[in-house]
């Protein structure tokens, strides 16, 4: 809120009237060589930034909160701001303020937001900045997505699941919504996202596309094959709207939008790629796939693979191409070292060159970029070189970017500075005016030298020292043993405690030559680095592109090391409806075992003809859900080009996987949990393809046995009929299912092997045809610690249970076993327990004394110890 009071003083007056048209972003209003905050927004920086919150005009009618922090220390503070969800306007300085009498003029140059920013400190390497905007309307909802700190640009259009899966896969940092869908917008996607309100007229056809014609000054939009997304044009009008309000102009790094093109990946919802745990875990520690698999070295690599995972192909030649690369490099080991060795020295190209187009880049990051683009040219010859069509392809279009390096090289320093005001940047031999400034400046200071020097051995003082302030510029100082040596010409500056300060006539007319000199040479500097940002925009596209195909040969490297490292084998895939994994392994439980342990792997066939869908039944624990999930992991690394942790795979194309996990500790959004499993299931019921891959992990647990049973039993029913014949694998602990079999033909029992021991069971882990009679819940248990009667006891229901037949007779069962649980609590077969009990109820309270209370209890403490120790 603006700061209100009576006396206002210009500054709080011009303040007050900026902050007003920002009012909900927090203001760094910049105050000499300091940014300040005030009231409320000072209250927060201070809170966030661990900074002194003081009160300017304490006291008086006018006090006010204030907080602030040195303006050189805006790249530590700022990236903290924006991190705890501030939006951050930066209030600058537009004059010099030696240059007016008035006050200064001052002005919001940015404002920086969680969705909108350019600061490496705000940003992670290998992870997409993603500002996003989301369009309702009657029939299909627009997404768009765009990175202002790599350029990409991508746009949507779809039903609500559909647009979930997106914000769910590109993980937005900040998402921008009409404010009259705002409850629409919280109720459909959840509370979780951050997001920014807009005026409603922002989302309106004519206007978004007008903007986006504009930004890329193209007549229409059909060249980037997006004309007829009418939602998704909205949607990415309102974007590049935002970029504007939030002061963004500089944007030509924005050279295209794309499509996101839902047939053209493989279909997960949201529910599978959080059961899958690709990239992230409900367990913070969890390691997800993405953790075992990423082997890029670059940043571009690491974002373009989080993209691949998310989106994984359907398109047979461009999976095959992939897998054929994948192949190349992993047998041609030299070649692959040597293509990572140089991509080890490509810095963040894509960033990098989004600074040149934000005029943000400084002279450093110049050289890194130059450096990253002659790594690029031993690149581009290996691939040229290759053996391999499409490494071929890449080699071929990787650009040198010759001309570019080479006027890099020309102006500047190759140790030139971060900041361009330290000097040094330009390099010598560019500009003739400079080097002779510089030449100037140089010998202004050679004549000091020799000056010092001459007066030396005239005056025959020995420890005479030139040296200058700021404050009067060069001086010469004399030790206080040698003041009565100093000729009469010379005048005195200043006295210290051992010296005095004097300056001479010569002394201030070298001065002048060499501090005009700089200041000169500090100018010159800064305009022919502009200059050279300037040219270097030419170049956006060629760099963003050899940034995309570093990142996709990034990529590939890393599947042919992931393979060599994890020995994954080459799958096949084709166009059949086949699933045929032998000896398959999951990627990340392989990786977690303790030493020694060895992962099983397990065999699994699906096809539509005769094994559509596998009940899996086995104890818990025995790794049931392993198997559910390496059989959709295994697939999903195939349809992403990379290779696969099993002995031989034939992959017939999968469109879409589905996987659900029943209700344990599910609970979302105020549903009962078991209202939750079932919305989820019924989506797949909906959706479903010949192609689909179901995995279904005892679904219908979340409510009663019976209950369960049946809705298991209906839904592997509606799979098994329903036309498309799905593959599925249903992990069940419902062995009743297993009757299955004998009505739905294509419907096998597989069960996961264990051992019975006399008391405890062994996992074998193996999968192999069969049913399994009971379950082994009480063994777990067991396992687990639990109490020696509750085990003891569940054992005893147990063996009842399983002598129970008609279902009724069950029902039957199971109640009198709960009246008789109550009734017998002190009941239990435990003989020691029994004698306890004799013990207690033989005591005559009436007539026992407190000590002879505390003795019978020690008897029985001794008891239990004993028996405790046997
Ligand atoms: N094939 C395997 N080889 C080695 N260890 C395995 C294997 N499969 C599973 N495990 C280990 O066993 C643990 C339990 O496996 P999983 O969760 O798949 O069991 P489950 O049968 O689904 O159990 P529940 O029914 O309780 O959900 C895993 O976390 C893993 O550590």
């Amino acid at each position: 809120m603006a700061a209100k009071s009576k006396k206002e003083t210009p500054l709080m007056k011009q303040y007050n009237a900026i902050k007003a048209k920002y009012p909900d972003a927090l203001l760094l209003f910049r105050v000499g060589d300091f940014y300040e905050t005030f009231g409320e927004d000072a209250v927060k920086a201070a809170g966030i930034l661990g900074i002194i919150l003081t009160k300017r005009g304490a006291g008086s009618e006018s006090e006010i909160e204030l907080a602030g922090f040195p303006h050189h220390s805006i790249n530590t503070y700022l990236p903290k701001l924006v991190k705890a969800g501030e939006r951050v306007a930066i209030c600058d300085q537009l004059e010099d303020p030696k240059l007016t009498k008035n006050i200064v003029k001052r002005g919001v140059t940015e404002l920086v937001t969680p969705g909108v920013a350019l600061n490496d400190e705000v940003l992670v390497s290998k992870s997409n900045n993603f500002l996003c905007s989301v369009y309702f309307d009657k029939k299909y909802i627009g997404i768009s997505f765009l990175d202002i700190s790599t350029g990409e640009f991508l746009t949507s259009q779809g039903n609500a699941e559909y647009i979930d899966k997106l914000l769910q896969n590109f993980n937005p940092s900040e998402v921008l919504v009409s404010k009259q869908k705002r409850t629409l917008f919280n109720e459909t996607f959840g509370k979780d996202f951050h997001t920014f309100y807009m005026e409603d007229w922002v989302y309106q056809t004519d206007y978004a596309y007008e903007t986006l014609v504009k930004h890329f000054n193209t007549k229409t939009l059909k060249g980037f094959g997006i004309e007829d997304l009418y939602e998704g044009i909205i949607a990415s009008g309102s974007i590049l709207h935002y970029l504007g309000e939030t002061q963004h102009n500089k944007l030509q790094h924005i050279t295209s939008i794309s499509r996101i093109a839902e047939d053209a990946y493989v279909w997960m919802d949201k529910f599978t790629i959080r059961n899958l745990e690709l990239y992230n875990s409900t367990n913070n520690n969890a390691v997800t796939l993405l953790n075992i698999i990423d082997r890029t070295i670059s940043p571009m690599g690491g974002r373009l693979l989080k993209r691949w995972l998310a989106l994984p192909l359907k398109n047979l030649d461009k999976i095959k191409q992939r897998h054929e690369v994948v192949h190349y490099l992993s047998n041609e080991n030299g070649t692959l070292q040597k293509i990572q060795n140089h991509i080890k020295h490509i810095g963040d190209l894509e960033r990098l060159i989004s600074k040149v187009a934000t005029a943000k880049v400084n002279p450093r990051e110049v050289i890194q970029l130059k450096n990253s683009l002659e790594a690029i040219v031993p690149i581009k010859a290996l691939a040229t070189n290759c053996d391999n069509e499409s490494l071929k392809i890449i080699g071929d279009t990787l650009q040198g970017c010759d001309v570019l390096r080479a006027k890099i090289k020309e102006m500047l320093y190759e140790d030139a500075p971060v900041n361009v005001l330290k000097g040094h940047t330009i390099a010598p031999g560019f500009s003739t005016e400079l080097d002779e400034l510089r030449g100037l400046s140089k010998s202004g200071k050679d004549y000091l030298d020799k000056m010092l020097q001459r007066e030396t051995e005239r005056t025959g003082i020995t420890s005479l020292k030139i040296d200058s302030n700021n404050v009067f510029g060069y001086y010469i100082e004399v030790r206080n043993t040698h003041k009565d040596k100093v000729p009469e010409s010379w005048i005195r500056k200043q006295t210290l405690v051992s010296a005095e300060r004097y300056i001479t006539e010569e002394l201030k007319e070298y001065e002048a030559k060499i501090l005009g000199a700089e200041d000169k040479i500090m100018a010159i500097e800064q305009q022919l680095f502009a200059e050279l940002v300037g040219w270097m925009n030419q170049y956006i596209k060629p760099v963003q592109q050899n940034a995309f195909l570093i990142g996709q040969l990034d990529c590939l490297c890393g599947f042919a090391q992931l393979a060599k490292d994890n020995n994954y084998i080459y799958p096949v895939i084709d166009e059949s409806h086949d699933l045929e994994i032998k000896d398959g392994r999951h990627p990340v439980i392989e990786k977690q075992l303790p030493i020694g342990e060895a992962y099983i792997a397990n065999d699994v066939f699906l096809d539509r003809t005769n094994q559509q869908i596998i009940m899996i039944t086995g104890p818990n624990m025995s790794g049931k859900s392993a198997i559910l999930r390496q059989t959709a992991l295994i697939v999903l690394l195939a349809q992403i080009g990379s290779f696969v942790p099993a002995k031989e795979a034939r992959i017939g194309l999968v469109d879409k996987i589905f996987t659900r996990v029943g209700a344990s500790d599910n609970i979302s959004m105020g549903e009962s949990t078991f209202m939750v499993e079932m919305n989820e299931t019924a989506s797949i019921l909906n959706n479903i393809s010949d192609r689909s891959l179901v995995l279904l992990d005892e679904i219908g647990r979340g409510t009663s046995t019976y209950d369960g049973i049946s809705i298991a039993w209906a839904i592997s029913e509606y799979l098994h009929e329903h036309p498309a014949k799905p593959k599925t694998l249903f992990a069940t602990h419902y062995h009743e299912l297993n009757e299955m079999t004998e009505t739905f033909g294509r419907i096998k029992n597989y069960n996961v092997s264990v051992k019975e021991l006399k008391d405890n069971v062994l996992f074998i882990r193996k999968l192999v045809e069969g049913g399994s009679a009971h379950s082994f819940g009480i063994h777990v248990a067991k396992m687990a610690g639990m109490p020696q009667q509750v085990l003891h006891r569940a054992n005893a229901i147990l063996k009842k249970l399983e002598k129970s037949h008609s279902s009724e007779e069950l029902t039957d069962k199971v109640k009198t076993l709960a009246d008789d649980m109550q009734l017998s609590f002190f009941n239990l077969d435990d003989p020691l327990l029994e004698n306890i009990k004799d013990e207690i109820l033989h005591i005559d309270i009436d007539t026992l004394t407190p000590v002879e209370a505390l003795m019978k209890l020690n008897e029985i403490k001794r008891m239990l110890v004993k028996k405790k120790r046997a």
